[in-house]
């Protein structure tokens, strides 16, 4: 069976055609494909599927081979990956685990719009906000030499998080337009090097008058676009870029 894989922002991808359905949706088989030492190695594996309607359907998977959330940078991937299939000119429409998604690809740049969020909830000093998938937001500062691994294991295996789990974003304000985000997700139990779920969060409760938030992750920069408007967020768009880095034949 033949796989590609794509990086957004460093944050990579196993990308499988099952327009035939042969892929075997088996938990384990995941895992393994995704594991960097015994498998290909990915932060997530992402089916390209039929849709009736829409150009294709999103089916993905967190390395742990589970999947239950939407995830951000994949689905810039696999824009990218459906464009690279001549299944759109440069506008799409995709459907995901979190509703149907619009998007464009100009020269290798994705602007994929996200669902809309209608409260941001507070919990002590910190933010919890879904994107598609639930986020927790905690501002620090000197990021660099912060240890998201133990902060983010912390929070995330918390009384209050550890059965539905939860990714966890560290957020330095660099000015009132640009942050800087690292992210510890969830379903790959570690940090990554860029998370479009959660740095669309983190952009967020920043966006007011102004609508555009500049946001560096360790793996590239992206650019969140939103409208506020009472007290949700309509508009949501998630910006950067997203590439294939090669292609292979799976032997299992
Ligand atoms: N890397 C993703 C987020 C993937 C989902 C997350 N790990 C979860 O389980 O909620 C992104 O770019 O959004």
């Amino acid at each position: 069976m033949e796989f590609y894989k794509y990086q957004a922002t460093g944050n990579d991808f196993i990308i499988i055609d099952n327009r035939d359905q042969q892929f075997l949706k088996d938990e384990k088989i995941i895992e393994n494909l995704c594991d960097r030492r015994f498998g290909i190695g990915a932060d997530g594996l992402i089916l390209l599927e039929e849709h009736d309607t829409l150009d294709f359907k999103m089916v993905y998977y967190n390395s742990d081979g589970k999947g239950e959330s939407m995830c951000g940078n994949g689905g810039r991937c696999i824009v990218a990956f459906a464009h690279f299939l001549d299944l759109f000119e440069d506008h799409t429409k995709f459907e995901a685990i979190d509703g149907d998604h619009q998007a464009e690809i100009i020269n290798g740049i994705v602007k994929l719009k996200m669902i809309d969020v209608n409260e941001i909830f507070t919990d002590e000093d910190d933010f919890v906000i879904n994107t598609g998938s639930p986020h927790y937001i905690k501002f620090t500062e000197d990021l660099e030499h912060f240890n998201v691994f133990n902060e983010g294991s912390k929070i995330r295996n918390s009384e209050k998080y550890h059965e539905q789990g939860i990714n966890v974003n560290f957020v330095q304000i660099l000015a009132a337009d640009s942050l800087y985000v690292r992210t510890y997700e969830r379903g790959v139990e570690n940090e990554t090097y860029s998370c479009g779920t959660g740095v669309t969060a983190a952009a967020l409760p920043f966006i007011n008058e102004n609508k555009k938030i500049m946001v560096k992750t360790i793996g590239g920069n992206l650019t969140v676009y939103a409208e506020k408007v009472e007290k949700s967020f309509v508009n949501i768009w998630l910006e950067g870029p997203a590439k294939q880095v090669f292609k292979g034949k799976i032997s299992i």
